[in-house]
């Protein structure tokens, strides 16, 4: 397993980011996919696109889309030259490891895999994890500590089967920053060994590593459901 070399030339790392974009939205229950949703002048996934760019560090997006999206090539953002696209796959993880080939042709240190369906992170977050994160070898993730009590339900039953001890639990977010080699690693030993992966760090902590837990802002909050648009909206609006 390659052990990341956190060290970098330069004062800023390279960083070559990914969006997984290939969801069809299911949840949000909308007559488009929710990354084509808009807010203002601007779709979902613009927002999250153009925050990735406004950092320096950031040098390229690659977006993963559904191969049926005829939507994105239509966006002012897919002609910045610093954006590209691949195809994208079934699972979300099928989508982040299609990005990674790609990240791997462009030679870059880092990688940071952000949701699409993420439009409302600050830039002061994103800037938080990578300066965070750049002297951690096994990466690290934006993060908020559970809030509230955590119920366990029965087994397909809407009843409580136990109270979880919230200590030490918190919601993963995004964007997710790990060593592009290490992280190509560990996607492809997890997949291959049938592990479940709903996020980049479930395959870092499948390999045995212990990513970094960055505490984020709450209002980064991922568009699943149909009320998360009035939410993203107000955020966006009164950030
Ligand atoms: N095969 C997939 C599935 C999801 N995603 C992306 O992963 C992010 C988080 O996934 P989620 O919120 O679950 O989006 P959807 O899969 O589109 O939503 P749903 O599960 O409601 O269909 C989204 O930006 C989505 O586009 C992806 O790139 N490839
Ligand atoms: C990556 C993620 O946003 C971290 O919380 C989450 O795991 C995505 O899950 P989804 O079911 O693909 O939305």
């Amino acid at each position: 397993m390659t052990q990341a070399n956190s060290s970098s030339t330069s004062s800023y790392p390279d960083i070559v980011a990914i969006l997984p974009a290939a969801g069809i939205g299911s949840r949000m229950q909308a007559d488009c996919p929710k990354q084509y949703l808009t807010i203002g002048q601007q779709t979902i996934i613009e927002y999250a696109i153009y925050t990735l760019l406004s950092h320096t560090a950031v040098r390229q997006v690659i977006v993963a889309l559904n191969p049926k999206d005829n939507t994105f090539a239509q966006l002012a953002v897919a002609r910045d030259p610093r954006v590209s696209v691949v195809v994208g796959g079934a699972e979300r993880s099928d989508s982040v490891l299609a990005g990674l080939t790609r990240a791997k042709t462009l030679q870059a240190d880092w990688v940071l895999v952000h949701d699409a369906a993420r439009p409302c992170l600050n830039y002061g977050d994103l800037d938080k994890l990578i300066q965070s994160v750049l002297h951690v070898k096994q990466g690290g993730i934006l993060a908020m500590p559970v809030r509230d009590t955590m119920k366990r339900a029965v087994i397909d039953k809407a009843a409580i089967a136990n109270t979880v001890d919230r200590n030490g639990l918190w919601h993963a977010l995004t964007p997710q920053m790990f060593p592009l080699e290490l992280l190509f690693e560990c996607m492809v030993r997890a997949q291959q060994e049938g592990a479940v992966l709903t996020d980049e760090a479930s395959a870092l902590e499948y390999c045995g590593f212990h990513p970094l837990l960055v505490p984020g802002r709450s209002d980064n909050i991922k568009v699943t459901r149909p009320e998360d648009l009035a939410l993203a909206t107000f955020y966006l609006t009164h950030q």
